[in-house]
């Protein structure tokens, strides 16, 4: 089995190099001078799990990889129509494309026989179906990720916590290819439950990333201190109350309360979110899978979600004034 990590980032790195470890031949894809750190010394995992050091093949250009079974695409979902093609020297006919993004994904309604949104286009995630052009529909095996990583240095992945990786089908199949996908991850030390209904394990996870991670960027606040104070807490509570009414509405049902994700993520501690990271790092924020899509499956289901509205305004507003349009002739 062959497969390329195309954005060997945090958790692409991550994942690649646990695939490795367990006997997957495994490509990186990367830039820069993480692409270099790693040719030069393998992928370094500190982890509390215990570190190791991987050595699969890493490369800039994927034509030297050629076709393989798995595209696992560690890339920030804001990137996904454009990297056609990096995609295309990946792909054969049987390609399968696992996306490791928090949030709504572009193949959200696919595979629904007989929901009243079966084949709807989620248009934050999918403007004018340009993701759906570049990530074909039937290649998409969906991915929830419950676990945490950051690129500590170039060619050093620290894994903070969490090893699982929730497959699914978007029609619920439990699919070959994703057995054979989640026996890889699991000879690698991840675990990788294949799922019938993963659209409540994206809710689950969600539920956390929706409020905590625009929140995170609007206050610099971390997990720990948003948890603790009463009011934001309060919005919080709010903004995932808001979340599993559409869930429901959508069809799904995540098996938690609000409460209990409340306290899961303030076990997390003084950690700060991917978004606040982002901001920080002067990069875009992730916040059309991770707000603004729930917002349209507001609108979508006939939920009104009030705080939903007003924090993806806030964070919309941020993204722009953070990081405002290149001007012609600047680039
Ligand atoms: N990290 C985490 O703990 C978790 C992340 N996720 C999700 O996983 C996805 C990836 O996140 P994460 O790993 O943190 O992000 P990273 O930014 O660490 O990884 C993305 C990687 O893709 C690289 N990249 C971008 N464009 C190209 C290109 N053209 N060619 C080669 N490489 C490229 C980036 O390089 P460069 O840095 O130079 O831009 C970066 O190394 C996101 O959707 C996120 O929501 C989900 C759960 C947890
Ligand atoms: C830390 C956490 C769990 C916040 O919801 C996360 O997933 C992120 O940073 O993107």
């Amino acid at each position: 089995m062959k497969v390329a990590v195309l954005g060997a980032g945090a958790i692409g790195a991550y994942v690649g190099a646990a695939l490795h470890r367990g006997g997957t031949e495994v490509h990186l894809i990367a830039r820069r001078a993480h692409l270099a750190a790693m040719r030069e010394h393998g992928v370094r995992v500190l982890s509390p799990r215990g570190d190791f050091t991987a050595h699969p093949h890493v490369t800039d250009d994927p034509a030297e990889v050629g076709e393989v079974d798995f595209v696992f695409l560690g890339l920030k979902a804001n990137s996904y129509a454009s990297c056609g093609p990096l995609l295309a020297p990946l792909l054969g006919p049987d390609t399968a494309v696992v996306a490791a993004q928090n949030g709504i994904p572009w193949w959200y309604f696919h595979g629904l026989e007989g929901h009243p949104l079966e084949g709807q286009r989620v248009e934050t995630v999918d403007p004018g179906g340009s993701v759906t052009a570049v990530l074909e529909l039937r290649r998409a095996i969906g991915c929830v990720v419950y676990c945490s990583t950051v690129v500590e240095e170039p060619g050093v992945i620290r894994h903070l916590e969490g090893t699982r990786f929730s497959l699914g089908e978007p029609d619920g199949e439990i699919s070959a290819r994703c057995k054979v996908l989640s026996a890889a991850m699991i000879a690698g030390g991840l675990k990788a439950p294949v799922e019938p209904r993963l659209r409540d394990d994206i809710w689950i996870k969600l539920m956390g990333n929706v409020a905590f991670n625009p929140l995170s960027a609007l206050t610099r606040a971390t997990m720990a201190q948003m948890c603790e104070h009463d009011d934001t807490r309060a919005l919080v509570a709010t903004m995932m109350t808001e979340t599993l009414e559409i869930a429901r509405a959508a069809g799904s049902e995540p098996g938690v309360s609000v409460e209990k994700r409340i306290d899961g993520a303030w076990r997390v501690g003084h950690h700060k979110t991917s978004m606040l990271q982002d901001l920080e790092a002067g990069k875009p924020l992730e916040i059309d899978a991770i707000i603004g899509a729930v917002v349209e499956l507001a609108g979508l289901t006939g939920v009104p979600a009030p705080a939903l509205r007003h924090v993806h305004a806030a964070i919309s507003l941020l993204d722009h004034t953070s990081n405002p349009p290149v001007p012609v002739g600047a680039r």
